[in-house]
């Protein structure tokens, strides 16, 4: 007979199916379960997790592999569901569940969980804790759990559980030393294979397997989803001189209205101008987005260049105007949300993509198998923030390819004036601004290259006032042509100019 360390030990990097049929549904019997059970070892799975102790002791009779076995109950008086009686345990025991599951968040119930665990173990079976915090799991564990399921992380709270599973509660209670189960909305391969790489010791997976109501369902909402148009968002675009509000469906922007981006006038009243641009617009939008210059990280929106707008430290800019609103608000890194749109609608269009945006600044972002990259710190694809190296000491891209960096170049050849007049004395043949312009590529040229050989995208997309004005990207093209052809990226033009951010996060925010 095998021991408990033996049995964990078979189910350590291995997956156990929970085989539960929606209650009352036509899959609900005995038999179904047996032959969920089968086919689940036919598959390769390791173990299985079975509610029911008629359906446990069928499954034991049918399968070799372990089996966890849980009852669940609806009771009046405590909201906990998982094997919450001390006859549960035993009827689990008796039916052969070499697991048993409990229930041990912390919350109100019928029975102690420290002894619904001394009931199991007394039986000479495993005891798994259900939990849903870390806590819960140190305290499973003192009270003599064998293993620790994440099972009920997103259903102990009144909140509606969220779409994805809690990787980082695996990540924490795999600190705890002890076995851990990862269980709850595991419902992809990937997803599955995240959960062992955060540290899981076996990974439980139900619905994704064996409810066909859910997988349908799941299936319905997103084939019905993409066939719906696009609804109507209320979107924003804040930069540093100019605020935009635009109401904007799919890749057509109907009405804009726009202000400068008010200074000094302190945050409150900076939001309340902001949400006072879309006056007028109630009922006319389902959402609401901003793409915004700087980071968001989080909830957090901070700048990138303090320079181009001073933002309040810690302000969650998703929070405050979301209450001016009274809508939610998603909010996006102004290229990120560029580089989406020109994905989705423009010049990289279902292409893994880079997007450039050269400007007075230099923006950018990243879309990879259908994903806009957003970085752990809310920068990825920031070539403006790349470092260079120069004879004084680290600068970055920004300050010497950008719109700015080229009249900064410009004035120190002696020739004051903005980006424009450069290239506009580049046309009538002044060597000096064709100097300045091609010192400008050379530089964007190397970090380019650099972006090709790291991300390997088909295409980047150059966009922004200088990457857009005439000869620019003629310049960027021979520039690059000194690189190994394997780093020389294919460039293509911007589709949707100016709108691309607002039409970018406006379809990020129809779409979530
Ligand atoms: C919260 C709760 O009652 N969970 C139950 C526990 O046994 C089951 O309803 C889940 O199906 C099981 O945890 C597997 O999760 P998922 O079906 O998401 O793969």
């Amino acid at each position: 007979m095998s021991t408990g360390r033996d049995i964990i030990e078979g189910l350590r990097g291995r997956l156990v199916i929970s085989c539960q049929p929606v209650p009352d549904g036509p899959f609900d019997t005995v038999a179904s379960v047996v032959a969920y059970a089968r086919a689940a070892e036919a598959s390769g799975a390791a173990g299985l997790r079975i509610e029911g102790d008629a359906n446990v002791a069928a499954v034991v009779q049918a399968s070799r592999l372990p089996v966890i076995g849980l009852v669940k109950r609806d009771l009046e008086d405590s909201a906990v569901r998982i094997t919450p009686f001390l006859s549960d345990v035993i009827d689990l025991c008796e039916a052969g569940a070499a697991i048993v599951a409990v229930d041990a968040t912390d919350r109100p119930r019928p029975v102690p969980v420290s002894e619904l665990l001394a009931e199991i173990k007394r039986r000479g079976r495993l005891a798994m804790a259900d939990i849903s915090t870390e806590a819960e799991a140190r305290a499973a564990l003192a009270a003599g759990a064998d293993i620790v399921g994440t099972t009920m992380s997103g259903y102990a709270g009144d909140a509606p559980p969220p779409k994805a599973p809690d990787l980082e509660l695996v990540r924490r209670c795999a600190r705890l030393g002890a076995p851990v189960f990862a269980e709850g909305r595991y419902n992809s391969p990937e997803l599955a294979a995240a959960a062992i790489r955060a540290g899981a010791d076996a990974v439980v997976v139900g619905s994704a397997i064996t409810r066909p109501e859910h997988i349908a369902d799941w299936f319905r909402q997103a084939v019905e989803g993409a066939a719906r148009p696009l609804a109507p968002v209320l979107a924003f675009d804040i930069g540093g001189t100019k605020t935009l509000a635009a109401l904007v469906q799919g890749e057509t922007v109907f009405e804009r209205r726009v202000m400068p981006t008010p200074a000094d006038v302190g945050s409150k009243g900076w939001i309340a101008a902001i949400a006072g641009l879309a006056q007028g617009w109630d009922g006319r939008y389902e959402r609401a987005a901003a793409a915004v210059t700087g980071r968001i990280d989080g909830d957090v929106w901070s700048a990138l260049n303090p320079g181009t707008l001073a933002i309040p430290q810690g302000f969650s800019l998703t929070n405050v105007l979301g209450v001016a609103l009274g809508t939610p608000v998603l909010a996006v890194n102004d290229a990120q949300a560029a580089a989406w749109g020109e994905y989705r609608f423009g010049a990289g269009k279902g292409r893994d993509m880079a997007f450039l945006t050269v400007s007075s600044g230099i923006g950018g972002g990243i879309v990879l198998g259908g994903r806009l990259l957003r970085g752990t710190r809310g920068i990825a694809g920031s070539l403006g923030q790349v470092p260079v190296f120069e004879p004084t000491g680290p600068v970055r891209l920004e300050t010497l390819a950008s719109g700015f960096g080229i009249a900064e170049a410009a004035r120190r050849r002696g020739h004051d004036g903005d980006a424009r007049a450069v290239f506009a004395a580049a046309h009538t043949g002044e060597s000096w601004a064709q100097d300045t312009l091609r010192d400008a590529a050379t530089r964007l040229a190397a970090a380019i290259a650099g972006l090709q050989a790291v991300v390997d995208p088909e295409c980047i997309v150059i966009g922004g006032g200088v990457g857009l004005a005439e000869g620019f990207l003629e310049l960027l093209r021979e520039t690059l042509a000194v690189y190994p052809e394997a780093v020389v990226p294919v460039l293509a033009a911007a589709d949707l100019g100016a709108d691309a951010g607002i039409i970018g996060v406006a379809d990020m925010a129809a779409a979530s």
